[in-house]
């Protein structure tokens, strides 16, 4: 006869016939599709309530949106590098107190224009001079002026537009806001910084919802030691299988049947499905039953942004001590930007950051052209340059696990779409970023995400399967919230 531990492990893996009669003193199973924060969030919360848990993963790593590479000898964060929100409030604070990582706060501003301070930026003109800081500071006061000016443009549009398109209102109106030759450009590189944080172009952006965020208060912090520890934590001892893309989730009254791309089949009583929006829109994943009209139609109505870092690593520093250098261009499409983590981590590291548009271009070229592309633009602002030793690329948008950086509202996105994404299926339960509550398109925010589904995921199978009282409602949150520790901040 099987051993309580071994039908289990059978009813997981497919093994166990479906029409097997439950029985109640096994532990109710659940399988976590995705093993980025999200999943591994859902599955520790699970886990830790002693529910039997298998996290399937297609890439042959956890972490997803957030990779840390480890090739150039320091840690590079590819994917999210920023806590956006460096105070006790934010979900991640306990574990990364727990932890012991450092931030390096690039910002105690809590907007999402101005997320560098001001003065450890550093723009030059792409003959390498570099731009008075004077006509930053009087081009961001003008920058500022101009979406206060939207606000009006909202007021008076019922429907809907593109940030775009209300800048050019306010243009129009106010013609003195219009800049000239450097001002412009410096201008653009302002919309430039904008659409970086929605991963799109300023004509996809909706003017009604993109300053909406309640962004956390604390500024931003880049996570020093990388993203990674806090993966490696919080999926220690998951029952977790890499290399499994799933390809059809059939969800039955009293079942979770889950497809593998190698044929393989799990079983469970219900599914918690993280797998990046971008997956959900290009229907990588079949569903039986197919997925209800207003489901499908919550998954069409978000945008999925993209954005690309190209990690620089040098012999040594030959660029200033600022937390950015940025070059301006007549368009904003044509601006770019380096992150200096040499400052923040001590490491000879550049990392170049494209968004929008120009990151999906950049996935045309090879690596090596991509390094190469951005070497031309180092050696505009540094002449005297030195070729990287070793240079990363990523390809978030054209990534299979991905197809895209993360979610933003699209123009005219329905009132009740974050809802309806959210909503669960029977015993299909959602995670990931894109339903986060309050925190779209970040770490936290898809970690709060997989928290919440796995709770409602608990209760619904608690309730279902009648064994309500025997087992507590036990949350991860809860253990580490006894840490005391502060955070550790190395600049203030
Ligand atoms: C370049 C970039 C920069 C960013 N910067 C920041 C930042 O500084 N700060 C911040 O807070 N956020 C940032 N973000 C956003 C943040 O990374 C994400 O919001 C968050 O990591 C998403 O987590 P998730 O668990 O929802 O999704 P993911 O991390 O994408 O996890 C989903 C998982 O599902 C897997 N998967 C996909 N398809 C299948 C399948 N068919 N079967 C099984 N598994 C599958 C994927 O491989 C992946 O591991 C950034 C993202 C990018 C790409």
């Amino acid at each position: 006869m099987d051993s309580e531990e071994s039908i289990s492990e059978k009813l997981l893996d497919g093994t166990f016939s479906l029409n097997m009669e439950r029985q109640q003193c096994l532990p109710p199973s659940v399988i976590v599709i995705g093993g980025g924060i999200s999943g591994v969030a859902a599955a520790r919360i699970l886990c830790n309530a002693s529910f039997k848990v298998l996290l399937l993963e297609s890439r042959d790593r956890l972490g997803g949106r957030i990779h840390t590479d480890y090739s150039f000898g320091c840690p590079v964060d590819m994917g999210a590098s920023w806590l956006h929100g460096v105070c006790n409030e934010n979900p991640l604070a306990p574990l990364i107190r727990c932890l012991g990582l450092t931030l390096y706060r690039t910002s105690g501003d809590n907007s999402v224009l101005y997320d560098h301070d001001l003065e450890s930026y550093k723009l030059f003109d792409k003959d390498g001079h570099q731009v008075p800081q004077q006509m930053v500071i009087e081009v961001g006061e003008i920058f500022k002026k101009i979406l206060k000016e939207t606000e009006k443009v909202r007021d008076e549009h019922k429907d809907d537009l593109s940030v775009l398109q209300a800048i050019s209102v306010v243009l129009d109106r106010h013609p003195y806001l219009r800049q000239e030759g450097l001002a412009h450009e410096v201008l653009q590189w302002y919309i430039c910084r904008l659409e970086a944080w929605f991963a799109a172009d300023a004509d996809m952006i909706s003017l009604k919802s993109w300053d909406q965020e309640q962004v956390l208060s604390g500024g931003h912090g880049l996570m020093v030691q990388g993203y990674h520890p806090v993966i490696k934590a919080m999926a220690k001892d998951i029952d977790t299988r890499l290399n499994h893309r799933v390809t059809k989730v059939i969800n039955r009254s009293n079942k979770v049947i889950v497809n593998v791309e190698d044929g393989t089949n799990f079983v469970a009583d219900a599914c918690i499905i993280t797998v990046p929006l971008g997956v959900l829109k290009a229907n990588l994943i079949e569903f039986d039953p197919k997925l209800p009209e207003w489901k499908v139609s919550a998954i069409s109505d978000l945008g999925v942004g993209n954005e690309n870092k190209i990690a620089l690593r040098f012999d040594n520093v030959f660029w200033p001590n600022v937390e950015l250098l940025g070059i301006v261009a007549p368009s904003s499409y044509a601006c770019g930007y380096f992150l200096n983590l040499h400052k923040a981590t001590g490491h000879p590291v550049l990392v170049y950051m494209a968004a929008g548009r120009f990151a999906y271009d950049l996935e045309k070229l090879s690596d090596e052209s991509a390094a190469k592309f951005v070497m031309v633009q180092l050696k505009k602002m540094f002449p005297d340059a030195t070729e990287p030793v070793q240079y990363l690329v990523s390809r978030w948008g054209t990534d299979l696990n991905s197809l895209g950086c993360y979610s933003y509202d699209l123009v005219g996105k329905p009132e009740d779409t974050y809802d309806r994404l959210r909503a669960p299926l029977g015993n299909l339960f959602f995670g990931g970023e894109a339903v986060s509550m309050d925190h779209q398109g970040s770490v936290h925010g898809a970690y709060s995400a997989g928290v919440m589904a796995a709770e409602n995921c608990q209760r619904h199978l608690l309730k279902r399967l009648g064994n309500l009282e025997k087992r507590e409602f036990v949350s991860f949150r809860d253990e580490i919230l006894e840490a005391t520790i502060p955070l550790q901040i190395s600049r203030i």
